[in-house]
């Protein structure tokens, strides 16, 4: 987003629907996965760079932080989640914004990319967004260990679809990375997509429990041979969840696929993005290693419960010249 025309990129609601045919997989290459490195001093080098730089004009960050929102699966993934949270989540993925923010932005029919909840929460996110085009995720198999029985992680996946979710986001186990079993990553991963059917699986890696970004890179490479649509960092409950340096990582083992088999994975940070500011510099880098094709939904998300609060405040500040109390977003 270095260049005018790069800040002039058209928003969501004016671009066309494209939709990525879904990764069919191919067999597990471990000369491939072998051949997979990680230079952590290169990569830090790279990523520390990028929150200094101004990628995105001012005139143009409205458009992009909309695109953020388009990409955001709005999260709500709590122990005391309720109904009526969901409901009043979902209401809020229909209009992320305000309508008269939106009319003064001159944008219409935003939504957040996807609603992401338990499967308790399922069948009222579903009846919530019902016409709406918005896509329930669920997250699955153990969620966020995933140290369940394999048939009842496997089983899980089924009961998600069969409730209405379009996209299934599973947690891998982490053991098979720490342990080098990629194999056993490989055939658990073809399972779960197995166990998708038609709705799209997101593979979470856990990043922040793999080790090193060498595993990070293998772990990417693995989950995306065995199928996985998108790949995801983190569940959110981790010590450590998105980062730059894993998320340089995640993009390149996305470029590479692409390069040799010509399919796009798409790719989703998740945890502990909150604030609009870092969206920008996700985007941008996204756009900088993977190009405009990836800055849509159908291939970015961000996953994150509080972020959307926080546009929604820079897009008023944007709109009105003032800042609003935080509380005034308080969903999202
Ligand atoms: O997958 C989404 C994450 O659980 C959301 O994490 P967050 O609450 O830190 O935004």
């Amino acid at each position: 987003m270095q260049t005018e025309q790069a800040n002039r990129t058209a928003v969501p609601s004016q671009l066309p629907q494209a939709i990525e045919p879904r990764n069919p997989g191919m067999p597990l290459d471990m000369d491939w996965v072998r051949g997979a490195q990680a230079n952590r001093s290169a990569i830090e080098r790279r990523t520390a760079s990028l929150p200094g730089r101004r990628s995105v004009k001012k005139e143009f960050q409205a458009a992009w932080l909309c695109r953020a929102i388009s990409c955001i699966d709005l999260t709500t993934l709590a122990g005391d989640d309720t109904e009526g949270r969901v409901r009043r989540l979902c209401a809020k993925a229909k209009q992320p914004v305000r309508p008269d923010l939106l009319e003064a932005l001159g944008m219409q029919g935003l939504t957040t990319g996807a609603i992401c909840v338990y499967h308790d929460m399922v069948p009222a996110a579903v009846t919530a967004l019902k016409g709406s085009g918005i896509p329930v995720a669920a997250v699955s198999t153990g969620f966020p260990a995933g140290l369940s029985p394999f048939h009842l992680r496997l089983a899980e996946i089924g009961e998600s679809v069969a409730a209405g979710a379009a996209e299934i986001d599973i947690v891998i186990s982490r053991r098979h990375v720490l342990t080098g079993n990629w194999q056993a990553l490989y055939d658990e991963m073809k399972a779960f997509r197995a166990a998708c059917g038609e709705a799209h699986v997101k593979a979470i890696l856990a990043t922040g429990e793999l080790g090193s970004l060498r595993n990070v890179a293998r772990a990417s490479l693995v989950c995306m041979m065995a199928g996985a649509d998108f790949i995801k960092t983190s569940t959110g409950k981790e010590s450590v969840n998105a980062t730059l340096p894993v998320s340089l990582v995640m993009i390149r083992a996305i470029r590479d696929y692409y390069e040799r088999t010509g399919i796009r994975v798409g790719y989703k940070p998740a945890g502990g993005i909150s604030k609009a500011k870092d969206s920008l510099v996700y985007l941008s880098l996204i756009k900088e290693e993977l190009g405009d094709r990836w800055l849509r939904p159908d291939l970015f998300r961000f996953g994150a419960s509080s972020l959307l609060g926080d546009i929604e405040r820079q897009l008023e500040h944007y709109v009105t010249g003032a800042y609003s109390a935080s509380w005034r977003h308080a969903a999202g």
